[in-house]
């Protein structure tokens, strides 16, 4: 077992890149993260939702080791835009590698009355991305209070940082066990806990609408995008200087402030006016 003293981080703020102790210890802090949540909220079952790609799989796996295979129900929900791989993934790891508890639910007819509800939006392809992505929200809460479940989340520090999620949607959850861990972090934890290679190192996809990639939509890798967060906005290293030492143009990191201000409102509770009296 890693103790804290084994455990340096890297004095490059640059080099994210864990060794196997500081791997070790962020499994077993993060296992026993999972197992306080419940404890603290006297429940012993959790619920999350499984997409088949690398964030659902972690925290489904970390959650097995935390709380045992009979605790953790998964949930599948495709849509008419996800692709089949990745939902035969998701069963995968529900099946094979975990031995858990799952439900396939089909997300479309959920998804499809709300249009009916509100046909304006039809055709509307982030709104009705978000919809998809709230319809799985709905989805877990239902088992979860069915259950007495907690809603196990799987942002990542990356995502979180730049309010790259659904507000309400797949950020509506009950704890985010991995929102330490920059996106390539998540991979490096996934491979050492024993996630097979081909599930830790896909591409990242949202899976909002066809073809869509989290890269794509934000206009860089996420080697990129942790690099210019880890050393400019958590790190505080000046703008060009960051641009220099990654070897990107300025304009690339004054993209990534942009989305970390814009999205400030995901990380805050929602405001209301100060007290009148
Ligand atoms: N300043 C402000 N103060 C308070 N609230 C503010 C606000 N600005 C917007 N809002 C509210 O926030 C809403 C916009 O936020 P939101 O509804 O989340 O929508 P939005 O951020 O526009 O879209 C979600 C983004 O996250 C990505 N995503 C979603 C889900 C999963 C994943 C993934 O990686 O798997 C990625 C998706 O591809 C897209 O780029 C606005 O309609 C408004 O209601
Ligand atoms: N089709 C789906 N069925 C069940 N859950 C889903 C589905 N699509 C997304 N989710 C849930 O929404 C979360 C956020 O999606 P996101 O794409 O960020 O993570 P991921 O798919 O696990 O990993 P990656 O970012 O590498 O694609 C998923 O981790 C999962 O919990
Ligand atoms: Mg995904």
């Amino acid at each position: 077992m890693a103790d804290a003293e084994t455990v340096m981080r890297a004095t490059d703020p640059l080099d994210l890149s864990f060794s196997e102790a500081e791997l070790e210890a962020h499994r077993e802090h993060i296992t026993a993260f999972i197992e306080g949540q419940l404890d603290a909220a006297g429940v012993d079952r959790a619920v999350l939702g499984l997409s088949g790609g690398i964030d659902s799989t972690l925290v489904s796996h970390l959650a097995v080791e935390a709380l045992g295979r009979d605790a953790v129900h998964g949930l599948v929900m495709p849509s008419e835009v996800n692709a089949a791989d990745n939902m035969s993934d998701a069963e995968r790891v529900a099946n094979d590698l975990l031995g858990i508890d799952y439900d396939v639910i089909e997300i479309n007819p959920l998804v499809d009355a709300f249009l009916e509800a509100y046909p304006e939006a039809e055709g509307d392809q982030l709104a009705v991305g978000n919809l998809r992505v709230r319809c799985r929200a709905v989805l877990n809460y239902l088992v979860g209070n069915h259950e007495d479940a907690l809603v196990l989340g799987t942002g990542n520090r990356s995502e979180a940082l730049v309010g790259y999620y659904t507000k309400y949607g797949d950020g509506a959850v009950d704890c985010h066990p991995i929102a330490t861990l920059y996106k390539q972090q998540v991979r490096q934890l996934a491979k050492h806990v024993g996630v097979p290679d081909d599930l830790a190192e896909k591409t990242a996809s949202a899976e909002m609408w066809a073809g869509q990639t989290d890269a794509g939509e934000m206009g860089m890798t996420y080697d990129t995008l942790d690099s210019i967060l880890a050393l400019h906005i958590d790190g505080g290293v000046p703008k060009d200087a960051t641009a220099d030492h990654i070897g990107v143009p300025p304009s690339v990191v004054d993209q990534v402030r942009e989305m970390y201000e814009t999205s400030a409102h995901k990380r805050a509770m929602p405001p209301g006016p100060e007290p009148l009296y």
